[in-house]
């Protein structure tokens, strides 16, 4: 019965592609709690104050039904004011939420143009939407320009969109913002950045790296919260049209219950940190500084320069390899494969929280070292 499903399974293992669920253990270098917040006391404390408030767990429907709770239209004029765009709109998930950008807003007769290493959860919107989708070589503003001058040139008249991450979630590298909102301008585009890595770390206040372009009519953005903010959720954030018409038509905010109110409560309470206690962000940027450093001297490999380390080894089962051996060691880090990343580019992704300590990352990278000598 299931034949076809164990010959695919057994491609993936062959392929060196297969993935397994692990239980958590060692110390994290793997996850996106950037901020450690998502254990924290703080939003310990938020849960139970919500609780105590009487803040509901479950929403019992949909938004456009009875799930409509006031923890969420708190939590999305916090997030508006915050971040500086007009409007936010709320979903379960970060995932879902860029499934509805790309699914709903572009229509047919419009060009998205998309950074090649954008996010699966924008190919898969892209995928359920009606407009035209071109891939553009990584951070090539210039490609981008280019493009859209010849599309508008041979007649192009619908809406024209760009997506970009502005911190790469595999590779940790950062988008030229202000130069592709300069391309957008040109040729009356809208700028879509997805902020997932950047949210709560990056920017001023933690306001991420496009916080001096929010609340343009032409920037939409996607904030994560099941990363640096310790929750779950997203927000879409952009003028009011654009939630007006996400809340009309978007299916993955329509036919799903709503989000926890509970967890929109807690959700508030990190953006609150976020916003008035900069030290966790501190604490990262200064333990960022100090791994660049010791990956260099240490392993003679030069970082991203962000939170996130990618350690490119090509190979699939080297990169397992070598993940397996610095589990072993007691260090909880993962091996990137294909097709989260391009063929070809398998890797280590060091990710960074303010939770770690500089002895933890000097054994870390100690550790590698060994391993990439003994691999040679
Ligand atoms: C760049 C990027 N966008 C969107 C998402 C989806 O967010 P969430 O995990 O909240 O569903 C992720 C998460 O993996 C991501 O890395």
């Amino acid at each position: 019965m299931y034949q076809s499903l164990e010959a695919d399974l057994r491609s993936l293992e062959d392929a060196g592609r297969r993935r397994k669920l692990q239980p958590r253990a060692g110390v994290d270098f793997t996850s996106n709690d950037y901020l450690g917040l998502a254990e924290s006391e703080e939003l310990r404390e938020a849960a139970a104050d919500a609780i105590a408030r009487g803040v509901p767990i479950g929403a019992g429907g949909s938004r456009l039904l009875r799930g409509n709770h006031d923890e969420h239209l708190a939590l999305e004029a916090e997030a508006a004011d915050y971040f500086g765009a007009e409007t936010a709109l709320y979903f379960g998930g970060g995932f879902g939420a860029n499934h509805a950008i790309f699914a709903t807003l572009p229509q047919r007769g419009d060009l998205v143009l998309y950074d090649e290493l954008i996010h699966a959860s924008a190919h898969e919107g892209m995928r359920r939407g009606r407009a035209a989708c071109e891939s553009v070589p990584h951070n090539d503003v210039a490609a981008f320009d280019a493009r859209l001058r010849q599309w508008r040139a041979a007649g192009g008249r619908g809406s024209a969109w760009i997506a970009i991450e502005s911190v790469y979630s595999m590779d940790g590298d950062s988008a030229p913002i202000a130069d592709f909102l300069a391309v957008a301008d040109r040729h009356d585009a809208v700028l879509v950045i997805d902020e997932a890595h950047a949210t709560g770390v990056v920017g001023p206040e933690g306001r991420g790296l496009a916080a001096a372009f929010e609340g343009r009519p032409n920037v939409i953005t996607l904030h994560t919260c099941g990363k640096a903010l310790g929750t779950m959720g997203g927000f879409v954030l952009g003028p009011k049209i654009v939630r007006d018409f996400l809340v009309n038509r978007a299916r993955p905010f329509i036919f799903a219950t709503a989000p926890s109110p509970l967890i929109a409560a807690v959700t508030r309470a990190a953006l609150d940190i976020s916003r008035t206690r900069p030290e966790r962000r501190q604490r990262l940027a200064a333990l960022v500084a100090f791994a660049d450093r010791e990956l260099k001297q240490r392993c003679g490999v030069v970082s991203s320069g962000s939170h996130i380390l990618p350690i490119i080894v090509g190979a699939n089962h080297t990169a397992v390899a070598l993940a397996a051996s610095l589990q072993r060691r007691g260090f909880d880090v993962r091996a990137i494969r294909p097709p989260t990343v391009p063929e070809g580019t398998a890797r280590l992704r060091i990710a960074l929280s303010a939770n770690l300590s500089e002895e933890v990352i000097a054994s870390l990278f100690a550790a590698l070292a060994e391993d990439i000598r003994a691999a040679a």
